[in-house]
């Protein structure tokens, strides 16, 4: 089984302002709503690409029970742990020219409701797949996500991370199965200026010597790079498209690598599935469908 964990789903908010004026009334052009959260993107495009998956996470008021019901109605299995105070937050996603964002904070996690979900990921073994993806509400220690791999280092889960800072730094040397920063998110982390392929080629390495088997850097409408466990490289520009909404391209990308992956067992197979996804939701409103995704991946140029 595929287990996503969102310790910090959001409802999206994505509104359509032409010309967005700071510090003045602004009136959308349009609007729309979406499920969100890291996770949680990552389990919708799973199925949307057949793939089976658990989405664990909490959910706290209204906009959890939101999040929740658009969840079922998109035929995500989801297992959310209550939280009795506070409210699923709310991320902003403006699209004026460019896209602006706003991510709130998520509400308190309460010791038990942590603990509830670390005996849920014990039943996790060889077989299954483990996401950890998304910030934290800060309530919570940035060595969350290294807590629960020193948790489950002996039952050969492979665990995917996506996060940035100290939240994935700190999870480097339980050796993530995958991990995929943006170029700014690998800045970060490897203290190298990614301005060229060459650094960014440095910066993933420097990554993977951290402890990462396979590092997949995901580079916008530049397409991606990939470090793969055998330190292989596969680079490939994004396919052509226009971009509609880029929330989402690096679950997706996450999610196809994953799919791509799980068929093929081949990480050049994994990566191209990976960026087709990615792209794919970029050319959409919202996560890609299957056809969408197959379409983009037969526009990439062969190997
Ligand atoms: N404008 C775009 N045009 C084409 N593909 C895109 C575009 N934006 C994102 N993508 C695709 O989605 C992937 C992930 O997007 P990126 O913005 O790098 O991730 P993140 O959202 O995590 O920062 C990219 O590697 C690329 O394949
Ligand atoms: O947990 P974070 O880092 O605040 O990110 C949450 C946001 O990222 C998203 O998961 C989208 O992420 P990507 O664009 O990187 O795929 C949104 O759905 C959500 O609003």
């Amino acid at each position: 089984m595929i287990y996503t964990v969102t310790f910090n789903p959001s409802l999206d908010y994505i509104v359509r302002v032409p010309n967005l004026a700071e510090g003045a009334t602004n009136r959308s052009e349009g609007q729309a709503l979406y499920p969100g959260g890291k996770g949680i993107n990552v389990s919708i495009m799973l199925s949307n690409l057949g793939y089976a998956s658990k989405a664990l996470g909490f959910s706290a008021g209204f906009t959890g029970r939101e999040i929740e019901r658009l969840l079922a109605e998109n035929g995500c299995d989801a297992e959310f742990i209550p939280l009795h105070r506070g409210n699923s937050r709310i991320n902003i996603k403006i699209k004026s020219g460019e896209e602006t964002e706003i991510n709130g904070q998520g509400p308190h996690i309460p010791s038990e409701a942590l603990e509830a979900l670390f005996q849920r990921l014990d039943a996790c073994g060889p077989e299954d797949i483990l996401v950890l993806a998304g910030s934290i509400p800060n309530s919570l220690p940035t060595d969350i996500y290294e807590q629960i791999m020193r948790r489950l280092r002996d039952r050969k889960t492979r665990i995917v991370v996506d996060a940035t800072g100290d939240l994935l730094k700190n999870a480097l040397k339980y050796h993530p199965f995958l991990v995929k920063p943006n170029a700014a998110e690998l800045e970060e982390l490897c203290g190298i200026r990614c301005d060229t392929m060459d650094k960014i080629k440095q910066g993933a390495i420097r990554i993977q010597q951290d402890g990462a088997l396979n590092v997949l850097v995901s580079l916008g409408k530049d397409g991606a790079l990939l470090i793969d466990r055998h330190g292989q490289f596969h680079t490939s520009p994004a396919p052509s498209g226009i971009l509609v909404n880029s929330v989402g391209s690096g679950d997706s990308m996450v999610a196809g690598f994953l799919a791509g992956y799980l068929k093929e067992q081949d990480y050049a197979a994994a990566f191209r599935m990976g960026i087709a996804a990615g792209s794919a939701t970029a050319f959409q409103e919202w996560l890609a469908t299957k056809d969408q995704v197959l379409k983009a991946y037969q526009e990439l140029q062969p190997l």
